[in-house]
């Protein structure tokens, strides 16, 4: 627990979330306000003040000093939150047309007020109703693009780059990534949920030496590389989004890790959604999941060539390289995160609504052996088109081939 017998710190209820907002004239005097909690994430709580009359509202979030959904037992650094409001800041400079615009701060108090987004719907639950988004991978690819290579030596030069990675030491947050993520799905630990019926697959895949041998190799990867400024839980529960709008949120997770993570988060979550779907409607999201890289590729190339802090960069090759290297470190982050949504603690919510169980099933095992192949062979991918082909052979059972 990081409050002290000193702290300030309190929880705020619906009473003095709307004392807040007033006292800081975000509405107008006289308003007529109304509040209500509507965290549904793992860890915080959100308070959504408005004025219905006029249509206006913001959002406070506020970190408790515990993991949400667990309470008191699983204390959880305040810190988080000014990892938050700070990273959120630093992304408005590279991208602010997908950020939402925080308007206050107080770190005693673990409070980010914000941009209301409420016009917009969370991605992870508009694809479970068949919604499309068809900017998305667009403007996540460009998001991912601008903030990753804004933040990375590339654009800043090393000096700068390692200043700005002091202020996102996040140890508690990484340990979170670091067990629930990378470590305990791939032991048979205690938080992890194994369905009834996927435990012989569960077992195989905790004796698979391949497997836990290359999946430590990702863990470590992710442990001491500091590449750039990661979002670091890019799930499709931290996007809000319309037809034409997408706004990335819940960035506590923020680190100096490899760029890779962020892209293969996204990749894994939109695999997940595609599974969740009958097949013949999943070929939109699968088209994501090949324009996202497309789109953060030539973002990257051109933000490459237009600036550059290292001499070498236009080394023949080199850029080629560092992008195959990123694609393929995306690939093995996917295979780990869909591996945790499907055996770890924190499940993919469209996969676990499926109420046919044989088809959740299916669906699970079928996503568990692609996560496999993603960890394992990810040197083997080198397209994005390849995913697509990987997942449509999981889940025809069939080995999955690499041509
Ligand atoms: N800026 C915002 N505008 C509107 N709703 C928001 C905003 N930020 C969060 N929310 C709502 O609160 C929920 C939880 O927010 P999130 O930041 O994901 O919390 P946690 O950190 O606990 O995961 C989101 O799913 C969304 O419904
Ligand atoms: C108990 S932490 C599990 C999980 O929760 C976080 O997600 P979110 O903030 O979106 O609710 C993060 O993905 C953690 O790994």
């Amino acid at each position: 627990m990081t409050t002290t017998a000193d702290s300030i710190y309190e929880p705020l209820t619906e009473e003095t979330a709307i004392q807040l907002a007033r006292r800081l004239n975000l509405f107008d005097a006289e308003a007529d306000l109304v509040c209500r909690e509507i965290g549904d994430g793992n860890l915080n709580l959100v308070f959504h003040v408005t004025e219905p009359t006029a249509g206006k509202g913001v959002i406070i979030k506020q970190a408790l000093p515990y993991v949400r959904i667990i309470g008191e037992g699983w204390p959880l650094t305040l810190e988080r939150a000014r990892m938050e409001s700070e990273a959120l800041r630093i992304f408005a400079r590279y991208a602010p047309e997908y950020v939402p615009e925080v308007y206050y701060t107080d770190n005693d108090y673990a409070i980010t007020v914000m941009e209301d987004l409420s016009h917009l719907t969370i991605v992870r639950t508009g694809l479970a109703e068949g919604a499309i988004y068809p900017l998305l991978s667009t403007h996540i690819g460009q998001y991912m693009a601008r903030t990753l290579y804004g933040t990375s030596d590339y654009a800043l030069g090393a000096e700068a780059r390692r200043e700005l990675a002091l202020q996102f030491h996040n140890p508690e947050l990484c340990k979170i990534t670091e067990n629930f993520v990378f470590t305990y799905p791939l032991i048979d630990h205690e938080s992890n949920v194994v369905e009834e019926g996927l435990r012989p697959l569960a077992e195989q895949i905790w004796r698979d030496a391949q497997l836990l041998r290359e999946g430590a190799r990702l863990k470590r990867h992710f442990m001491i590389s500091a590449e750039a400024l990661l979002h670091g839980d890019l799930h499709t529960g931290s996007i809000f989004a319309s037809e034409t709008e997408t706004r990335v949120i819940d960035p506590e997770f923020a680190f100096y890790g490899p760029m890779g993570y962020d892209i293969g988060l996204f990749i894994a979550n939109t695999l997940l959604s595609a599974f969740a779907r009958s097949e013949h409607s999943r070929e939109e999201l699968l088209a994501h999941v090949t324009n996202v890289w497309d789109v953060f590729a030539a973002e990257f190339t051109a933000l490459w060539q237009e600036n550059n802090q290292e001499p070498l960069a236009d080394a023949a090759g080199y850029l080629d390289d560092e992008l195959l290297r990123i694609f393929q470190d995306a690939i093995g982050y996917a295979g780990s995160e869909m591996m945790r949504r499907v055996i770890g603690l924190a499940h993919a919510r469209d996969i676990e609504a499926i109420s046919d169980k044989d088809r959740r099933l299916h669906i699970k095992s079928s996503a568990a052996l692609l996560a496999r192949d993603l960890i394992v062979n990810r040197s083997h991918y080198k397209r994005a088109p390849q995913i697509v082909e990987a997942l449509r052979q999981a889940d025809r059972n069939e080995p999955i081939l690499h041509s």
